[in-house]
This record gives C-alpha cells, sequence and structure tokens, in this order.
C-alpha cells in the first residue's frame, strides 16, 4: 500500500485540523512532540503529513507532492489552484470583506474615482472589483498587516479578512462591504482522488461524521 501524504496549513488551522484527523484515527503520535521536524509518518496506516506555509497548501496538492491538503477557502479563491475541494470543515470561520474608513462607504457606493485597494489578496480583491464593474481600482499587494494602508494614505480601503472584528475598530476602520464567508477546507488531488478513491472518501465520510457530531 503506498502512503497517504497530507499537506497541512501551520498556524491558525492547524491545532483544530490534527484534532479532527486525530478523532477520526488519521494520526501520527510524532506529530505531537515539539520539533523543527517537517515531515511525520505513521507506518502502521501508511500515513505522511507534513506542515507547510498556508498559502503553499494548495500548491503541494496540485502538483500530487500531497494527496489530500487542508487550507482555508481564502487560500484556495486566491492561489486558483486546479483541484477538487471536498469538504467544508466549519471551522477557522472568518469573513473576506472590503473595509476603510467610514466617509469611503458612500465613495465606494458611487463607483467614481480612482479607489487604491491594498491587501495580502490581489487575486480576490481583482475579481471583486472586476465582477463589481462599477470602479476603477489599483491593487497594491501587501504581506500583512493591511489596516496600516489607509491610515497612513497607502490606500483608500482593504480587502482582509475579519474574524473578530477587533483589529479594524482598534485601528479607526469599518467594514464597508462583504466579499464572502470563509472557513477551512479539505482539498484533494485530482489524480489521487481516482487512484486512491476508497482510502480518501472513507477519509471524507469519517471528517463529515465527526464535524456533525461535534
Ligand atoms: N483572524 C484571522 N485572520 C487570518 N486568518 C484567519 C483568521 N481566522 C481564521 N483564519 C483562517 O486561517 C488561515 C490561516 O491563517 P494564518 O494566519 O495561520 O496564515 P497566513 O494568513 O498565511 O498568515 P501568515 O502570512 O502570517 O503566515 C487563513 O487563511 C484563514 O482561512
Ligand atoms: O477581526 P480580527 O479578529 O481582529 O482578525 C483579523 C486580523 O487577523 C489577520 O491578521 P494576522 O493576525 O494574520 O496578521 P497579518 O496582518 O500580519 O496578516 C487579518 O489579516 C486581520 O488583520
Amino acid at each position: 500500500m503506498r502512503y497517504l501524504t497530507f499537506a497541512l496549513a501551520k498556524g491558525r488551522l492547524a491545532d483544530k485540523t490534527m484534532e479532527l484527523l486525530e478523532s477520526i484515527g488519521f494520526t501520527c503520535d510524532e506529530m505531537k512532540e515539539k520539533s523543527r521536524k517537517l515531515v511525520f509518518t505513521n507506518e502502521d496506516l501508511k500515513l505522511k503529513f507534513f506542515l507547510a506555509k498556508a498559502t503553499d497548501v494548495p500548491t503541494y496538492v496540485e502538483y500530487g507532492a500531497a494527496d489530500i491538503g487542508v487550507v482555508g477557502k481564502d487560500t484556495l479563491l486566491e492561489e486558483k489552484k486546479n483541484l477538487y475541494e471536498v469538504l467544508n470543515l466549519g471551522f477557522g470561520k472568518c469573513r473576506m470583506v472590503v473595509a476603510g474608513p467610514k466617509e469611503m462607504k458612500s465613495k465606494l457606493e458611487s463607483g467614481q474615482d480612482l479607489l487604491r485597494v491594498a491587501t495580502k489578496y490581489p487575486n480576490i480583491a481583482s475579481d471583486y472589483f472586476y465582477h463589481k464593474k462599477q470602479q476603477t481600482v489599483e491593487i497594491i499587494k501587501l504581506n500583512g498587516s493591511v489596516e496600516l494602508a489607509p491610515i497612513v494614505g497607502l490606500a483608500e480601503v482593504i480587502v482582509d479578512i475579519v474574524e473578530t472584528g477587533s483589529t479594524l475598530k482598534e485601528n479607526g476602520l469599518f467594514v464597508l462591504e462583504e466579499i464572502c464567508p470563509l472557513s477551512a477546507r479539505m482539498v484533494v488531488n485530482r489524480v489521487s482522488m481516482k487512484m486512491e478513491y476508497d482510502r480518501i472518501t472513507e477519509l471524507i465520510e469519517k471528517a463529515k461524521k465527526a464535524l456533525i457530531n461535534e
């Protein structure tokens, strides 16, 4: 039997992902020990796990370096990889929004003027404004602390994730428009889905049941 390989997002989604996999018996004791090791193996069940940067998970799965991945919907929308999204895991819930100073709300609605949009998600932002059609935008790619941009005059608005809303609030910014809800998803490589159909569908079914019984 060949190994089934999982690419998991390190960071915010890691604990919940491990909890879910453990509850359905797809687990690896080695991973619980704190170490700098990157790949973990369960010889008995023929499973491999690795933790990657969240934004790289779809890449590992698309190329088949991993059969299965767990990653946020935001990363899937941004990276646009060719893979199967098989299950909404329900955790890691947050929203993608347009945010900025309150006075930008009417300007956004009127659609006048060139709008500078700062974001870690240039594809999501440009797709959103392209479909809205009423606004000419310049997308400015940042790598974090995006809320800074409207405060220091780099952009009028941001496209970013909101969870509790406290980062916006503490920086005097507001949600101006909702783009979409987000949560963690399980994704599968297209070839793996065919080659390992039985094992992967068993995994999906077990995960579904665990999520219902939570
Ligand atoms: N408050 C939040 N902020 C950012 N992401 C969140 C939040 N709540 C849930 N998420 C989800 O968690 C995923 C992983 O977030 P995490 O911050 O670990 O990685 P990241 O966004 O790639 O950060 P970094 O660039 O700092 O590594 C996001 O892609 C998103 O789906
Ligand atoms: O609504 P809240 O609960 O305040 O969470 C939202 C904030 O969390 C994320 O940033 P993150 O902590 O990942 O840091 P970053 O700005 O460096 O990406 C996101 O980009 C927002 O800034």
